[in-house]
Order: C-alpha cells, then sequence, then structure tokens
C-alpha cells in the first residue's frame, strides 16, 4: 500500500499496548518499517461512561461500535480488539482475519493471598456477572460490590478501600507490566479472556491478507470454540458463563460452565473433539441446558 495501514484502537493503556502488539506483528511478517503503521486511537461510549454497571449502559457492543463504525467508514484499515469484549454475532462486512497468540487466560486475585484468605463477608469488587457468580459459588458469603474502569481505574479503586479485593484478567495485568495479584488456578476464565483479535472488512482483500498471516491458529481455532458455545447459549456481557478451549494433537478440549448470578447452581462439562468438528461446542452448550433447572436456563437463549 503507498499510504500506512491505520490501526483502530480503543484509548486505554491495554488498548494501546495490543494495538502496539499487532503492529509489531505486522511489521515483523512483511518487513514494514514504522512509517508504514499508523496507530488511530478512538474514544468509545464505553470510555467515557465508567460509573454504572456494563449491562445498564448497553453491554459489549459499546466496545466495538465506534471502531466499526471507523472501519466502515474507511478512516481505519483494521481494528485491534480485546475478543473478548467482541459480540459473538458481528456485521457480515467484518470479518476477525487473526488472533494474536493467547496470553495467560486465567484471573488474577487482587487483595488477597486466595478466595478462602478472604474475611467472613469481605467485599470483592467486580462487575462481571461470571466473577461475581463464580466468586460466591465458593464463598457464599462474600459480597460483591460493582468496580468498573480501566485496569489502572480500578487498582485505585481498590487501593482507596472501595473493595477488600478485585479480579483482573492476568492478560491485560500482563500487558501493562503489571505485577499485581495471584493467579487463581481452578477457575475457568470468560470466553475469549486473552486472545487479541484483528478485524478487517471483509472486502478488502488487500489488507485481509496482510492480516491472515499473522494469525496464531491454536489460538484462533480455541477462542473460535469458545465463541461458538458462547453464541449457542445465547451469551452476553450479562450472563455468567466461563469456557475455555486447549489444543493437542488435533484435538480441541472444550470446558464450559454455566452459573446462576448467585452462583448457587453451577453446570460444567467438556467436550473433546477434532479440530473440524465445528459443531461440537454447541453439543456442550445443549448439555449444559439440559442439565440446568428452568431457572438456570433462563438466563440463556437454550
Ligand atoms: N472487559 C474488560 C476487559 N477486556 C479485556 C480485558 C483484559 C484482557 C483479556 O482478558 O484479554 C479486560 C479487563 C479484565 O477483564 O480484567
Amino acid at each position: 500500500m503507498n499510504r500506512p495501514l491505520r490501526i483502530g484502537t480503543r484509548g486505554s493503556p491495554l488498548a494501546l499496548a495490543q494495538a502496539r502488539m499487532t503492529a509489531d506483528a505486522l511489521k515483523a511478517a512483511h518487513g514494514l518499517s514504522d512509517a508504514d503503521i499508523e496507530i488511530v486511537p478512538i474514544t468509545t461510549t464505553g470510555d467515557i461512561i465508567q460509573d454504572r454497571p456494563l449491562a445498564e449502559v448497553g453491554g459489549k457492543a459499546l466496545w466495538t461500535k465506534e471502531l466499526d463504525r471507523c472501519l466502515l467508514d474507511g478512516r481505519t484499515d483494521l481494528s485491534v480488539h480485546s475478543m473478548k469484549d467482541v459480540e459473538t454475532i458481528r456485521p457480515g462486512a467484518l470479518t476477525v482475519a487473526a488472533m494474536l497468540p493467547r496470553a495467560d487466560v486465567r484471573d488474577r486475585l487482587i487483595g488477597a493471598e486466595s478466595l478462602d484468605a478472604l474475611a467472613d463477608g469481605a467485599r470483592v469488587g467486580t462487575s462481571s456477572p461470571r466473577r461475581a457468580a463464580q466468586v460466591l459459588a465458593r464463598r457464599p458469603d462474600l459480597n460483591i460490590v460493582p468496580i468498573r474502569g480501566n485496569v489502572a481505574t480500578r487498582l485505585r479503586k481498590l487501593a482507596g478501600g472501595e473493595a477488600d479485593a478485585t479480579l483482573l484478567a492476568a492478560a491485560g495485568l500482563d500487558r501493562l507490566d503489571e505485577a499485581a495479584g495471584v493467579a487463581i488456578e481452578d477457575m475457568l476464565p470468560a470466553p475469549s479472556q486473552g486472545a487479541v483479535g484483528v478485524e478487517v472488512l471483509t472486502d478488502n482483500a488487500e489488507v485481509r491478507a496482510l492480516v491472515v498471516a499473522i494469525d496464531h491458529r491454536p489460538t484462533s481455532l480455541c477462542v473460535r470454540a469458545e465463541r461458538r458455545l458462547l453464541e449457542r447459549l445465547g451469551g452476553d456481557c450479562r450472563s455468567p458463563i466461563a469456557a475455555l478451549a486447549t489444543i493437542a494433537d488435533g484435538e480441541i478440549l472444550l470446558r464450559a460452565e454455566i452459573l446462576t448470578n448467585d452462583g448457587r447452581e453451577r453446570q460444567a462439562g467438556e467436550i473433546l473433539f477434532a479440530v473440524d468438528d465445528g459443531a461440537a461446542p454447541e453439543r456442550l452448550a445443549a448439555m449444559l441446558l439440559e442439565r440446568a433447572s428452568p431457572a438456570l436456563r433462563g438466563l440463556f437463549v437454550g
């Protein structure tokens, strides 16, 4: 191309770090220089409204809408997203053409050595229904309090005493060189956690080819499986759903759980399938819904 490739990104420090990682991958793959790539920060509605629960102000679509508009209007050539924040159903004009190698998928607990170490009735700050439900499933005595904002804001709110502990994605903390917290081993993450995706215009063959070259295939196969399960469940940011796929020897192991918001009911399962069996995640979703009580099933489409 005879002009710089424009990368659309949210303006948060984490989003910018992920945009730079994408720029570096494109430079390495195609022998490009700094001058060949331009990072275009775009402020999203979600960045502006930080004091209300995400579900109340419009859900995950907030993070993507403005980036989509820039891409569709030709103001950018590609968008970089945390895949976790991207809805499962996207406009047909857009295609996720690549995912970067996935980072640490776990959540980290900040403010205590472990969930068990928290005092009776301690306040855990999270606005994620999944994290709230998973915490309450283990420790029904804990109090969930809402906390929003970017990673630095949340850490500041925690330090300011708004909560006794909080949970954040290790991937985000690591990308910001923030060493805080201890990884929680036995808690499944959100579908797509730790994955960065690069979206392009479906019809732009030139940009699409540049981007496809940086796809980390194991990551995109696993994340696509998690997202297919999420889509079959009718999940969005209000649904307590956790899922993680791993890949080895041409087979994907997908583990997932759905919970009631209070964490009292939890249905978990797993399925092992060949990578070309694209519909397998839907079978796991159907199995979880089948086992769920009417109250739990009612949180989802099924
Ligand atoms: N919903 C916010 C969000 N989107 C992506 C990340 C971190 C990076 C990732 O999970 O890939 C975070 C913060 C968090 O959950 O701690």
